[in-house]
């Protein structure tokens, strides 16, 4: 994985312990996202009634938006154990039936990133999902033969930042998939807040505002630059207030808008090198040395939310809004109007 996919999952162990501190761990605490939330606790009480495990749920969204947080909630609210482990973490068929056949009844099983599963084990989770059950190869060649094996009822949370890699057969064994969506600002103040009282940590409440303004729509960028203020007002002696967040995220490289290095690196390839656009993935992905996956997962998504970036059919076009952004006339030609 590229360094820039690693800047918007946890940095080092400090973080993830970071992390594992501020994790709601009821959908009560949950802040935003309320279609979601609704439609899970709807899920889960339903379940609950009725005695059976919920149904299998898939979590899209980029990076950073809760859906661990999620998975966690979902054994939390139901009091069922939780087993993690993550699509690159299953290379083989046997990797899975080895998890599998060790569910305990009831348990929820979180498979992150699951688009990077291999397609072998793929097929081995339609059964498991559909039936409770999976079929063991043994042997090789004409002597091989299938061993049905059951398996203790269990709830997949799957999570994947590109749902559209996930084929057909497994998105539709999902009985429930919520696409999580960036957060407002005012959502974000209240992650803020709540981060902040639980680290106690002095910090006024215009200075939440402006990390909230800047955080990409991602509780845990919020979280980590709060983290970035609290180390600079440390240093500094100083009080965290706005001019503390403005001198941290200027250090940062984290603009007025809330871009970063890579975010602001790709709208001026496609604006200076590509004269607006439309340029095609690759050769984007190629001109800012990142890779493709990691531009269209990561950076993309908060670049068409926040009007800078459209996808086109014929490639990427930045928005007069880009322009503007980036200091520069808007060119007066084709795109102009997107
Ligand atoms: N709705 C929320 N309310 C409060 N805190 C949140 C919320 N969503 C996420 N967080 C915080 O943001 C951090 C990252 O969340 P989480 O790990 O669930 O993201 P993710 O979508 O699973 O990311 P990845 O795809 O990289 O695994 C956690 O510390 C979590 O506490």
């Amino acid at each position: 994985m590229s360094d820039e996919v690693r800047r918007v999952t946890p940095e080092s162990d400090a973080e993830l312990a970071f992390e594992g501190a501020l994790r709601p761990q009821s959908l009560g605490e949950f802040v935003g996202q309320h279609k979601v939330r609704r439609q899970l606790q709807l899920l889960l009480e339903a379940a609950a009634l009725q005695s059976r495990t919920p149904d299998h749920i898939l979590l899209a969204g980029p990076p950073g938006l809760g859906k661990t947080t999620l998975a966690m909630i979902v054994a939390h609210e139901g009091q069922r154990p939780l087993r993690m482990t993550s699509g690159p973490a299953i290379q083989h068929a046997g990797d899975l039936a080895a998890v599998l056949s060790s569910l305990v009844p009831g348990e929820v099983l979180f498979i992150d990133e699951i688009h990077r599963m291999a397609r072998s084990a793929e097929e081995m989770l339609y059964l498991a999902m559909e039936d409770f059950r999976v079929d063991i190869m043994v042997g090789k060649g004409a002597g091989a033969t299938s061993i049905p094996l059951e398996l203790a009822p269990f709830t997949l949370v799957g999570a994947t930042t590109r749902a559209g890699l996930l084929p057909n057969p497994l998105r539709d064994r999902f009985g429930f998939t919520a696409h999580l969506e960036f957060y407002e600002p005012e959502e974000l103040h209240q992650v803020l807040v709540r981060a902040a009282r639980l680290l106690t940590l002095a910090i006024d409440d215009d200075a939440l505002g402006e990390i909230a303004r800047r955080s990409r729509g991602t509780p845990r960028i919020a979280n980590r630059l709060l983290r970035r203020v609290r180390d600079y007002a440390l240093v500094h002696g100083g009080a965290a207030d706005r001019t503390a967040v403005r001198a941290a995220l200027e250090l940062y490289d984290v603009d007025e808008q809330g871009l970063d290095r890579l975010d602001r690196a790709v709208l001026s390839a496609v604006v200076e090198r590509f004269d607006g656009g439309p340029v095609g993935l690759s050769t984007l992905a190629v001109s800012v040395g990142e890779e493709a996956e990691t531009i269209e997962a990561v950076v993309e998504p908060f670049l068409v939310r926040s009007g800078l970036l459209s996808r086109t059919p014929r490639g990427r076009v930045a928005t007069v809004r880009a322009w503007q952004h980036l200091g520069l006339a808007p060119r007066t030609t084709v795109g102009d109007d997107l």
